[in-house]
């Protein structure tokens, strides 16, 4: 689907396409649907990125609060949405060994309890070695650095959402 393409849904079926952009922010894509036409996939990337930096710190953290645990009980109970679950395959959390599990599941309460907000990272860029890593390691940032971070990793699942949807073949069908 080139960008012409996109151009021309419908808003109704821009948002059935593009919907889940932002995990379960549906509200995303439809505000900035009224930026058509869009000039590529980088006019849309900002368009979204301008909608999240113009949110009150309480709609930013809102966004991360849709967003699910890594390795979590959805992931268990196979409750996430299809991009999440191909994302958190990517990183190997869908071929955790018991104790990787307890450990995930312990550093993310342990990060919900301070911050107030899920720990979000860019799966599909990252190992799940690095993750944990990365989980130990913003845990010691404060709340207003670690949600701009966090921000930040919704950013760059968005822009390997759209790639996704934009560029592949199967997109091509629509
Ligand atoms: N918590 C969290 O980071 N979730 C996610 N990350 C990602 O790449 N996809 C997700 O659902």
């Amino acid at each position: 689907m080139d960008i012409n393409a996109v151009n021309a849904l419908s808003y109704e079926d821009f948002l059935e396409i593009f919907g889940n952009v932002i995990e379960k922010c549906p509200i995303i894509p439809a505000a900035i649907w009224i930026h058509r036409p869009f000039t590529g996939l980088a006019d849309i990337e900002a368009h979204i990125s301008d909608f999240i930096n113009s949110l009150p710190e309480s709609g930013k953290e809102g966004i991360l609060r849709c967003h699910p645990d890594l390795a979590g009980r959805e992931l268990q109970s196979g409750a996430l949405t299809r991009d999440s679950q191909e994302e958190q395959r990517a990183a190997g959390f869908t071929d955790l060994q018991p104790a990787e599990v307890s450990r995930m599941r312990s550093l993310n309460s342990e990060y919900k309890e301070r911050f107030g907000f899920p720990f979000v990272i860019c799966a599909r860029l990252n190992t799940k070695r690095d993750i944990m890593r990365e989980l130990l390691q913003r845990l010691g940032n404060d709340r207003a650095a670690e949600r701009a971070r966090a921000i930040g990793e919704v950013k760059k699942i968005c822009a390997l959402r759209l790639r996704s949807l934009v560029l592949s073949d199967s997109a091509n069908k629509l």
